[in-house]
């Protein structure tokens, strides 16, 4: 208790310098419009707001296209306006980088990982990591190694479907997705979905509690404190860092050996061995500790994203029924298959070409992304003062956040029905898919940091997708249930998404 008393007068003491700083803006400030974005509230606010954090910007954006909130050291503005984002991501793309505040926060688990970087370290792992994903190589080897992973867990809901027995789907795709990473990334069989590999599994839990914890430090202003102290969920975050690193560091030692012993197939090398071929050339920058970072960086990418798409996927069939038969007829007309195929057969069907075919897939994965796109938010720090495209003023050092859940729900984009799930929104008359400008619909960001995984994810989620609804029709287990997310980098449902399957002919 003696240690929770210097945190409880620290955490007054700021509240009253807060308030004190919020009454002066809005009775000096707000009045006299200096055209910085309009006030919305205190950082406070979404800490009241954490559990629907997501909701409560789309709430304010409503309000006002660009808003900011005051934190005690500088503002953090929040924009839905497309022109902005243009001009944040592109335009202006040297005055917007991730900043020491983000990548502060973010550096015990992300390390000097490309998602928590800038310059010229930020430049060394893009121009690898993009090299990598442009490969011939890769696009085989990681497709064939998605179908596999697919028919494995149809098997696993097909004993699920038999036993007539609900099943978490979120659960089920987020192992399905990690064992797919860990091969393409890392050539090792984790198996996660089949639960052969303990260690994997703990891993997996770790990572998904590291995630939580490090995003609510963007509310949390005394986390640096808890840290110091060892207290509360910086505590905890400390433990599950060390089980990470364990996992990690001896998945660098195994490549090692592999390497040295010539044992990797250098037609099907992973990225990870490619990344340490390179760290023998540079052995001075390329330590074990960056190798760690690169692939957590490497894992929370792959991983969260596609299974959490691939999760408000399903649910949104579950909830549109004719949506699903539409899906299931796009994937069987564009592989050729009339009726229900074995899984193993089915997924021989699942080329390229097949794949680029599903059109009316491919729009319901886009509007899934839209509504529910896997990286809510997404934060930079302006370098110097600036002035946005709808006239408002940024300062040095304010954050600017590009909030991709709000833009997916506003009107003046997308129309009344903005909130309701319509894939035909995203096809042509012809039926054939017809994009959006990615300042507009930026589930993947866009500009010179654009999401690198892209194509990789699709093709994945496609895959994944065109088995399991080949195979099985999905329903809710319990319609009523409100289905929210939990608040951290990525959208992951809260308590899981619980479904029946049954057998489809
Ligand atoms: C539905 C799936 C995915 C979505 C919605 C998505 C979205 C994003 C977003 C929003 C960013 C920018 C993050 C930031 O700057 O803070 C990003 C960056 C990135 N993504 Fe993805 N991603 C997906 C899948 C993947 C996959 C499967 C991979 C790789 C296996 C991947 C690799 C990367 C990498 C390496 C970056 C960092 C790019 C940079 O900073 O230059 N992504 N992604």
């Amino acid at each position: 208790a003696g240690s929770v008393f210097p945190v409880l007068v620290a955490s007054l003491f700021l509240v009253l310098v807060f308030s004190i700083k919020f009454a002066v803006f809005c009775l000096v400030e707000m009045p006299s419009r200096d055209r910085q974005p309009p006030v919305a509230g205190l950082i406070f606010n979404q800490l009241i707001h954490f559990r629907d954090l997501f909701d409560y910007m789309t709430f304010l954006a409503r309000k006002h296209r660009t808003y900011r909130l005051i934190m005690p050291s500088h503002s953090e503005i929040y924009t839905v306006d497309p022109a902005n984002v243009e001009y944040i991501l592109k335009t202006n793309f040297s005055n917007y980088s991730k900043g020491e505040y983000n990548c502060g926060i973010m550096r015990d688990l992300f390390g000097q990982g490309i998602f928590a970087v800038d310059g010229e370290k930020w430049r060394h792992q893009r121009k690898l990591a993009s090299h990598e994903f442009s490969t011939r190589n890769l696009r085989n080897f990681s497709s064939s190694v998605f179908r596999t992973n697919a028919v494995k867990l149809v098997s696993k809901v097909a004993t699920a479907a038999e036993a007539r027995q609900p099943m978490n789907m979120q659960d089920l795709l987020m192992k399905s997705t990690l064992d797919s990473i860990f091969k393409v990334g890392f050539g090792v069989d984790l198996g996660t979905l089949s639960g052969s590999y303990e260690s994997g599994n703990k891993f997996s839990q770790a990572f998904d509690d590291a995630n939580f914890i490090v995003y609510w430090r963007f509310v949390n202003i005394l986390w640096k404190v808890e840290r110091y102290l060892n207290l509360g969920q910086e505590a905890t975050l400390k433990k599950i860092l060390k089980t990470i690193d364990d996992f990690v560091f001896e998945l660098i030692r195994i490549k090692r050996d592999q390497l040295k012993n010539g044992t990797v197939d250098s037609g099907k090398e992973d990225i990870l061995s490619r990344f340490l071929m390179e760290s023998e050339k540079d052995p001075e920058n390329m330590t074990d500790q960056y190798l760690r970072d690169i692939i957590l960086n490497f894992i929370i990418a792959g991983k969260d994203t596609s299974a959490n798409t691939l999760t408000w996927f399903f649910y949104a069939l579950s909830k549109n029924p004719r949506i699903q038969e539409k899906v299931v007829d796009d994937v069987r007309k564009a592989t050729g298959c009339k009726s229900h195929t074995s899984a193993d057969d089915f997924a021989d069907l699942l080329t390229e070409a097949a794949l680029e075919k599903m059109h009316y897939l491919h729009a319901s994965l886009t509007e899934t992304l839209r509504l529910y796109p896997a990286v809510p938010v997404d934060g930079k720090s302006a370098l110097e003062d600036d002035v946005l495209p709808d006239g408002f003023k940024v300062k040095k050092g304010s954050g600017v956040n590009i909030a991709a859940y709000a833009m997916g729900r506003m009107t003046f984009l997308w129309g009344d029905d903005a909130e309701l799930f319509i894939p035909e929104r995203w096809l042509a008359e012809d039926g054939s898919f017809n994009p959006e400008s990615p300042f507009k619909f930026n589930a993947f960001l866009a500009g010179p940091r654009i999401c690198i995984g892209k194509e990789f994810a699709y093709r994945q989620m496609k895959i994944v997708a065109a088995l399991l609804l080949n195979s099985h029709e999905f329903k809710l287990v319990d319609e009523d249930r409100v289905t929210t997310y939990r608040t951290m980098f990525t959208l992951h449902m809260d308590q899981g998404l619980h479904v029946y399957a049954y057998p489809r002919m």
